[in-house]
């Protein structure tokens, strides 16, 4: 293999890699049908194999479509790849090395370190949802009702993650009183003055689309919301004519009902791209410590709204920084109201 092919490797990474090709020779007379195929692929064109790098984009059971990446640029292609057995546990977004065999079969043999790891936990497991995110798209919708303890769900993932949150307030074509304008302007307001970027947005109408494509110039994005938000609606808007399916092969261009459970990855730009992840639109924070939850919580940042006691039950105890930060009006009632019902979310489950 020529330094040429290798550029893109770490040290590192070379080292593995070389490790991962001499165990494959060593192992000629695998008993797996499967692994001793691949083998005798990797053996027979050897001088010929290139290392490529690439973004997964989509994971299915054994396997994981990947799209390579040139100078770490996204591309317009994508190949199926399986994956060396340790790294099974591969989710959309990582950043992968693998033997360029041919569109349906490629070989993943190293995983970059993620910045960053999305986890749901469901059916009593922690599962890998999604990785390396630079933006969380927190989707909200005035109608049927403006529901702000999801959106302080979403932003304890987010603060517990680090990805960068951006709140968007969908559906404002559907504001009909200067009452409802007022409120809603009041809690962006409140998001913005704790530095949460908030735009008040119609995917409909086409309002404020350009601020959200400003936002997404670089990196890995995902929406999330509760059903009927209109995620799908404003992924549309967001790519108008020019939305690129590279997740799955004769997908729809225009995001209608569909029954897919896999992530897929749009791409925006060279540098930029979407995810549209179904296993993250909605999850409750079942497996959330408590000072994880005040940690998603920038109010209770200031240590000097820390509770005096570790076992505070934040409703009548002495020393209680929440009860204290609501009489200091330093959390805006809404916010205190959702904190408390989390708060006894996560303790009962
Ligand atoms: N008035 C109005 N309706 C909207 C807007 N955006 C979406 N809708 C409507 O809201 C409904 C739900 O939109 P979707 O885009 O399917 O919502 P979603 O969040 O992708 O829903 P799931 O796929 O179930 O998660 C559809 O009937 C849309 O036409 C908007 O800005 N204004
Ligand atoms: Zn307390």
């Amino acid at each position: 293999m020529s330094h040429q092919k290798k550029r893109h490797l770490s040290l590192k990474q070379q080292r593995n890699i070389n490790k991962h090709r001499q165990k494959l020779i060593e192992k000629k007379s695998l008993k797996n049908q499967k692994a001793s195929q691949e083998l005798e692929l990797l053996l027979d064109q050897e001088d010929n194999l290139e290392i490529k790098k690439g973004i997964v984009i989509s994971r299915y059971g054994k396997s994981a479509d990947v799209m390579p990446l040139e100078d770490d640029k996204f591309t317009s292609s994508h190949q199926r790849c399986f994956m060396k057995a340790s790294l099974d546990d591969l989710v959309v977004g990582d950043i992968v090395f693998f033997y360029d065999i041919n569109a349906e079969q490629s070989f993943i043999v190293e995983r970059e370190e993620r910045k960053n790891l999305i986890t749901r936990f469901y059916f009593n497991k922690q599962r890998n949802i999604v990785a390396n995110l630079t933006t969380m798209l927190i989707t909200s919708s005035i109608n049927p009702t403006l529901n702000t303890e999801i959106i302080d769900r979403y932003l304890i993932v987010a603060e517990n993650s680090g990805v960068k949150p951006i709140i968007l307030i969908n559906k404002v074509d559907l504001v009909s009183s200067d009452e409802e304008k007022a409120e809603i302007e009041n809690i962006i307001n409140y998001y913005n003055s704790l530095g949460y970027t908030t735009f008040a947005v119609s995917a409909t109408n086409n309002l404020n689309i350009d601020l959200i494509k400003n936002q997404l110039q670089d990196g890995l994005h995902i929406l999330v919301g509760q059903t009927g938000v209109g995620k799908s609606s404003l992924i549309n808007a967001i790519f108008g004519e020019d939305l690129m399916s590279v997740g799955e092969i004769n997908y729809d261009t225009k995001l209608g009902k569909h029954t897919t459970t896999t992530s897929r990855l749009f791409k925006l730009n060279d540098h930029s791209a979407l995810i549209d992840s179904p296993g993250i639109r909605e999850f409750s924070l079942d497996n959330y410590s408590e000072p994880q939850l005040l940690k998603g919580y920038k109010e209770l940042h200031d240590p000097t709204y820390a509770c005096r006691f570790s076992d505070c039950n934040h409703v009548n105890n002495l020393g209680c920084g929440i009860l204290r930060l609501r009489d200091d009006r330093k959390i805006s009632d809404f916010r205190f109201k959702n904190l408390l019902s989390l708060l006894q979310q996560i303790n009962q489950s």
